[in-house]
């Protein structure tokens, strides 16, 4: 993740990369992680390709990572959003997935401030 060429990204930005790399480990190891470590298969879960628009899970925002595709953070936090807001649009809150996704949106908010102080 950081580069040593002379086309190294500005220090601000490796340390908000390492940061993310950190969160991402986070969110994977949590134990209310498991709906969303893997696309939703569009196949299998009725529904889902059509209602919800922009489908997104921690494993993809992983491979975005590692393709330097967050040049700045607002993409990073946007995505990881986009996970609990389609968890929320898609499941009951009283369900198995929508309480997890409300746990794990909980758990990031919470790291995601300490991390920035
Ligand atoms: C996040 N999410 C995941 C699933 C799912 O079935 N995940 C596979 C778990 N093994 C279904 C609906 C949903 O919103």
């Amino acid at each position: 993740l950081v580069s040593c060429t002379k086309r190294t990204k500005t220090p601000k930005s490796e340390l908000a990369v390492c940061r993310y790399v950190l969160l991402l480990a986070e969110l994977e190891a949590h134990q209310d992680a498991w709906p969303f470590l893997r696309p939703v298969k569009l196949k299998s879960v009725p529904g889902y390709k059509k209602i919800i628009k922009k489908p997104m899970d921690f494993f993809t925002i992983k491979e975005k990572l590692i393709n330097n595709m967050y040049l700045n953070q607002e993409n990073f936090v946007i995505d990881v959003n986009l996970v609990f807001d389609n968890c929320q649009k898609f499941n009951e809150d009283d369900s198995e997935i929508g309480r997890a996704g409300h746990r794990m949106k909980r758990f990031f908010d919470k790291r995601w401030t300490e991390l920035l102080h």
